[in-house]
């Protein structure tokens, strides 16, 4: 790059991109915008553009390329959807007036994490920029703030591990980390959304608390409860800064800071989400086939976005639980006036965005017809649920702090037209009446040729063949043909002499010209300085307009959870403060909702002093992940708020929730199947407690029998041992661990029924109690389609197996043996009693030196036959 002779525009893009060092510069340059050297190379590759050359046929060739400045929207949202950041450097001045080189600057940078616009955004989802800091001494720190709402929050924390657990629940678009932090192994996916900054600049104590107090305008971090929390502080600085460099504008319509409360949220880690499929499918899929979009009956994007947030966070209180289950029974069970209520929201569009851009001077015209009309809604809104009858807590609450806006409403019809112009600058925003001045203008603008018409039959009275004729060289003219043999008035000046006539202008005529000329112009000044008075008025009331945002969010997620319940005839919880999950007739909402009512089964399951972890068997396919994942759903549900799809349930608060499946493939991640599935059973180790529900399916299966065996015995010994017993579901095609119900008080059996008939299986997808005598995994195969020879052949080998190798009976007697708890700890079998593998024991008989090489050679080969 250096060896490139530069031009001084080339030189002024330089210094610009030096400050923008990891982030694509679009270079204004009269009505395009361009990028240059490696910025260009990645463009042209990720937006499939065409890359040319600044200098073609130089030695050294500057690559470039570039697009239309009004045609850049597209193109960017392309480029943050891949994770890129933008920086706009516009012309600063006007290049007409500019004394040699154009003042250029950057205006705005794009991130993935701070877009405000609609078209980059998910209107049900947040868009989360993070920052993330861990010190020994001062704890971990995470915060996370969604620009385009306002609404920032985030937490502090002594264990690293659980830092960057919500760092990935978060699903930020953006991390923002310090320049020495590590990023854990199994994160390094996301490397590709960190950036890294000075500690210094970014993360400095001191420095942060002065921008929090200036940005949120409060005199001490007490305000914001983030007093004792210096970690948490730092993160919080640090998205300031960012924000500040990237936005280039106020901060003004963030909300105040609100610390996340763990201890009031039953928490659901990453892992847990997406084995109960609440977001995505396993293989990463929105929509069908996830508890969302089962769920998700919202009508606005503010009430979506809480139905979210509520979805990953549930309440672990009564006492948040109840006020919201009480509105869902009453609007459940109003269906007429829910009905009307859904159609009242369904009109309103979204006010914190809307209000967001507003305040951020990000707006368009449209922005003020969507708010124009949602603030219509609001009085005839209020005058409906004011007219309910015995109105529950919650509701009447909202009722008292409600807010029709309708002076801003007033204004907005006052002053807008009718029908908006897609951009600002091109006038027509106003409705006549509203700016006298205006009006005046609009007067000429639209009626310009009626003046002049009246002007030109003034004249005519005199010379009733005057024409009125106009040329861009002479603007407006008369004009008097030779033939009229006419003498002109006196106030007619002679403009231009032709053969046929002559072309006079009068002092009347050259000022209408004037003032229609600059009229046009004048216009659209005169609009755009009304639309910034307009913008400003209405920013002013920025708090009123996030207060109602979070009125209507609040009524929105709760007759959403209504409309769920009766949708799917989903019925009222009875939530408590003891341990018993007791569920009557329950199913699984999604499974259900794909196969349909009727194609369903619904299933009983009692937690209680008599088992506190049922131990699960059946065949393949019979249906356990189904029920063990029901009951999960069905408490998360509930500590929403909401209805469950059973037809009853007496449910005792969780804490956490956690969900395991066996082996899931985690490859991407860059650890083995194995490796990840004892991991995520580590955390659950570590961190379930007596409040907790543990949903394990089929751990162990990812490695050898025996180990598998002995980890799927030990972990449930545990837990069903620690504090009298830990909530658990545990699904198992270790038949063998059955045993363990005659040694462990708090375990029980239980299976999923089949019947065999005439030879094949029927899954009867009853829950009952007792253990599933046997696999069944070759009748599935055959029901899966393995061709008919390999299923025969795969039941030839099981009956020998059953002969001759370490059988599951065996291990099943050793284990009712050998599971007693003494003094409740856990007693492994001693290792002569498993059975051997005939390799070792042969192994162990051998005498290495009576051996002959061939005979070596020779046993090498039966022991890899055995081994397979
Ligand atoms: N109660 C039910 N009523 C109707 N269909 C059900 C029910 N439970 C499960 N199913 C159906 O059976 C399928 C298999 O269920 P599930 O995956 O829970 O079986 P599984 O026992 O966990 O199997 P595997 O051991 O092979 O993992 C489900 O996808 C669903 O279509």
């Amino acid at each position: 790059m250096n060896t490139v002779k530069l031009t001084p525009m080339m030189e002024q893009y330089l210094l610009v991109k030096e400050e923008y060092p990891d982030t694509l510069v679009f270079f204004r340059m009269g009505d395009f915008f361009e990028l240059f050297f490696e910025d260009a190379e990645i463009a042209a590759r990720e937006l499939q553009i065409t890359l040319t050359s600044r200098n073609p046929g130089a030695d050294n060739p500057v690559p470039m390329c570039g697009m239309p400045h009004h045609a850049i929207d597209d193109y960017v949202r392309q480029l943050l959807e891949k994770g890129y950041r933008v920086a706009l450097c516009d012309q600063v001045e006007d290049p007409r007036q500019a004394k040699g080189l154009v003042r250029r600057e950057v205006t705005r940078v794009l991130t993935p994490g701070t877009v405000v616009e609609d078209q980059n955004l998910d209107a049900k989802g947040h868009n989360f920029l993070s920052a993330l800091f861990w010190h020994p001494d001062l704890g971990g720190g995470l915060a996370w703030v969604d620009v385009s709402t306002g609404m920032w929050s985030g937490l502090q924390t002594r264990a690293e591990a659980a830092l960057w657990q919500w760092l990935v629940k978060m699903n930020p678009s953006e991390i923002l980390l310090t320049q020495t932090q590590a990023l854990p192994a199994h994160l390094e996916e996301a490397a590709r959304k960190v950036s890294r900054y000075p500690e210094k600049t970014y993360f400095d104590g001191p420095g942060a608390t002065d921008k929090i107090l200036r940005a949120q305008r409060v005199a001490s971090l007490a305000a914001l409860d983030l007093e004792d929390k210096p970690a948490l502080t730092r993160c919080c600085g640090a998205l300031l800064t960012y924000l500040e460099l990237t936005q280039k504008r106020s901060l003004e319509h963030l909300r105040p800071f609100e610390p996340l409360n763990i201890a009031a949220t039953l928490l659901l880690d990453e892992v847990t989400e997406r084995n109960l499929e609440l977001f995505r499918t396993m293989d990463g899929g929105k929509g069908r086939g996830t508890l969302w979009q089962v769920l998700d009956q919202t009508q606005t994007p503010m009430g979506g976005r809480l139905l979210e947030t509520r979805l990953r966070q549930p309440f672990r209180e009564l006492s948040a639980i109840s006020p919201v289950q009480d509105m869902v029974a009453y609007l459940h069970e109003k269906g007429a006036e829910r009905e009307k209520l859904r159609q009242f929201l369904d009109r309103v569009h979204d006010l914190e965005r809307l209000c967001t851009r507003i305040v951020m001077n990000r707006s368009m015209p449209r922005d003020f017809a969507s708010l124009g009309v949602s603030l219509a809604v609001l009085p005839a809104m209020r005058a409906h649920l004011s007219s309910l009858e015995n109105p529950p807590a919650k509701l009447q609450s909202l009722l008292d702090s409600w807010d029709d806006l309708d002076d801003v409403c007033a204004l907005l019809r006052r002053a807008l037209a009718d029908s908006l112009p897609p951009v600002i600058t091109e006038g027509g925003l106003f409705r006549p009446g509203y700016d006298a001045r205006l009006d005046e203008l609009m007067e000429l603008t639209d009626h310009g040729q009626t003046a002049l018409n009246a002007v030109l039959e003034r004249e005519r009275e005199a010379l009733p063949r005057l024409k009125l004729g106009y040329t861009k060289a002479f603007g407006y003219y008369f004009e008097l043909s030779r033939a009229q043999n006419a003498a002109p008035p006196e106030h007619f000046i002679r403009r231009q002499t032709l053969v046929n006539a002559e072309r006079y202008v009068t002092e009347e005529l050259r000022n209408l010209e004037e003032r229609l000329l600059s009229a046009a112009d004048l216009r659209k000044a005169r609009e755009y300085d009304l639309f910034l008075t307009l913008r400003e008025e209405v920013a002013g009331h920025r708090q009123r307009f996030m207060d109602m945002a979070r009125t209507v969010a609040e009524l929105d997620f709760t007759q959403s959870l209504a409309y769920a319940a009766h949708k799917w005839d989903w019925s009222r919880p009875e939530l408590h403060e003891g341990l018993d999950i007791i569920i009557k007739g329950g199913r699984h909402p999604v499974v259900e909702a794909v196969q349909g009512r009727a194609g369903y089964i619904p299933n009983d399951l009692t937690l209680d002093d008599n088992g506190r972890l049922l131990l699960i068997t059946g065949p393949n396919m019979a249906g356990k992940s189904t029920v063990l994942r029901q009951a999960a759903l069905i408490c998360i549900l509930a500590q929403m708020g909401g209805f469950v799809p059973a037809s009853s349930a007496r449910l005792g608060l969780c804490d956490r929730i956690f969900s395991r499946v066996g082996a899931s493939d985690n490859l991407s991640m860059g650890q083995s199947t194995f490796m990840v599935e004892m991991s995520e059973t580590a955390r659950i180790l570590r961190q379930a407690g007596k409040r907790s529900l543990v949903i394990l399916d089929e751990i162990g299966r990812g490695t050898s029998t025996f180990d598998g065996l002995s980890l799927a015995w030990a972990v449930a010994e545990e837990l069903v041992r620690r504090q009298g017993g830990i909530r658990t579901l545990f699904a198992t095609h270790y038949h063998e661990l059955t045993a363990l119900e005659e040694r462990l008080p708090g375990l029980r059996n239980y299976n999923i029924a089949i019947r065999e008939w005439k030879g094949e299986i029927v899954f009867l997808r009853r829950l009952v109690p007792g253990p599933a005598d046997r696999s069944y995994g070759i009748e599935v195969a055959r029901l899966a389609g393995v061709p008919a020879p390999v299923v025969a052949r795969a039941k030839e080998i099981l009956a020998v197996l059953e002969r001759t190798a370490p059988n599951s009976g065996k291990r099943r007697e050793l284990i009712s043996r050998q599971a007693g708890l003494p003094g409740l700890g856990t007693t492994a079998p001693p290792r002569e009693e498993m059975e051997e593998n005939p390799v070792l024991t042969a192994l162990r008989a051998l005498n290495v030196n009576e051996l002959s090489p061939l005979d070596a050679l020779t046993l090498l080969h039966q022991w890899k036959d055995m081994a397979g």
